[in-house]
């Protein structure tokens, strides 16, 4: 048994919590946002997000950072995104040096173009900083259904650390020391997601799906190979794995938006309908800007940011992607003749 702490009480930092307790640990649930804590404390579920699932009792929940940071023996990072920085500015003073952190949440800065993990090293550099991702619906872990993910961290010891925390019966978990390969996986299969979406919301088929996948990794694999990652990590869960979960799912917040664009609403109409967190549309232009920076084609991501931002029609999208030049499927594979 050791003592977690979840900050971040959506879907997935409650599902989390509810697998570590059932894991015999001692856990505390934080949210800054008070009426979430209301909510939680008065029902003891996640009825807005996570309907029909109850907290197991040990769980402690509060909004004082101070008692979700003091003396854990590991802090899980489970806010959205756009949050993580300045959660993590508002819980440094509380972490001790040392500390390991693990971040759930998948996303790339807009502003800075940083991973989530590098965030979390410049707001907090005495910790130790870990991802956890892959194919991981909370709707599905919160009620026991069988999932993998993969632990990402720089020291063996903590990835096994990690790895013994959150593994059951039914979450089975890998370790890797590909931090920013599992980051850009988790993040990029958003975007990719919302084009899939997007084309189930126009009416087109399977194909249409398994070619958006297909060319979709792709991308993924080229930008975070040029960043760093290793190449079969975007063939391991938190690549291909997470794509698939996300593009096919009827729990997915981003395939879900894409479908309602790909309908006629538009993003913003999208976003409010879906309800939680949509982190493909604030890692598009992210995206975007990193492959333009390190000179990387990525024409799927390119048109979702000008269906997103730009007004485009998907239709017209579908088209552009369809019509652009002839190409080869794989650039470095060598000719016979
Ligand atoms: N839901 C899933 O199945 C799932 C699975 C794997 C990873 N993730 C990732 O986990 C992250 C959280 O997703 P989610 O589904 O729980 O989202 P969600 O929309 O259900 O919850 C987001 C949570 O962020 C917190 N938050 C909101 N505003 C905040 C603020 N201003 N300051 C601090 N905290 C704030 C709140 O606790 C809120 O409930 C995302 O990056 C998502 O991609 C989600
Ligand atoms: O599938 P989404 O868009 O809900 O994203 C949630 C998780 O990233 C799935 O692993």
């Amino acid at each position: 048994m050791v003592k977690v702490s979840v900050l971040g009480a959506g879907s997935w930092g409650t599902a989390l919590a509810i697998l570590l307790a059932n894991n015999g640990h001692e856990v505390t649930l934080w949210s800054l946002l008070e009426d979430e804590v209301e909510l939680l404390r008065t029902h003891r579920e996640q009825t807005d997000k996570l309907p029909g699932v109850k907290l197991p009792n040990s769980i402690v929940i509060t909004s004082d950072l101070n008692e979700a940071c003091k003396g854990k023996d590991l802090i899980v990072f489970a806010v959205a995104s756009p949050f993580v920085r300045s959660t993590a500015k508002l819980s440094a003073p509380y972490i001790r040096d040392n500390q390991i952190i693990v971040n759930v949440a998948k996303g790339i800065e807009e502003a800075t173009l940083s991973t989530l993990s590098e965030i979390l090293n410049d707001e907090i550099p005495n910790a130790e900083i870990a991802v956890l991702s892959g194919p991981s619906h909370a709707e599905e872990v919160s009620r026991g259904i069988p999932t993998t993910c993969v632990v990402g961290a720089e020291s063996k010891d903590t990835a096994h650390f990690i790895q013994d925390i959150f593994m059951s019966d039914k979450f089975r978990v890998y370790t890797s020391p590909d931090i920013i390969g599992i980051e850009l996986g988790g993040s990029l299969k958003n975007v990719i997601a919302l084009a899939a979406g997007i084309a189930d919301g126009l009416g087109f088929g399977d194909n249409t799906k398994a070619a958006l996948m297909t060319r979709g990794i792709a991308e993924m694999s080229r930008l975070g190979v040029a960043l760093g990652g290793r190449r079969e990590t975007f063939a391991g869960l938190s690549g291909v794995g997470d794509l698939i979960v996300t593009c096919t799912s009827k729990h997915s917040r981003n395939r879900n938006a894409g479908f309602l664009i790909g309908e006629g609403y538009s993003m913003q109409e999208a976003m409010d309908k879906v309800h939680q967190v949509v982190e493909g549309v604030y890692s598009a232009k992210a995206a975007l800007a990193l492959a333009r920076k390190h000179d990387i084609q990525m024409p799927i991501v390119e048109q979702i940011n000008q269906v997103l931002f730009e007004n485009k029609s998907a239709k017209d999208a579908v088209d552009d992607l369809l019509l652009r030049d002839k190409t080869r499927e794989y650039s470095d594979l060598e000719w016979k003749k």
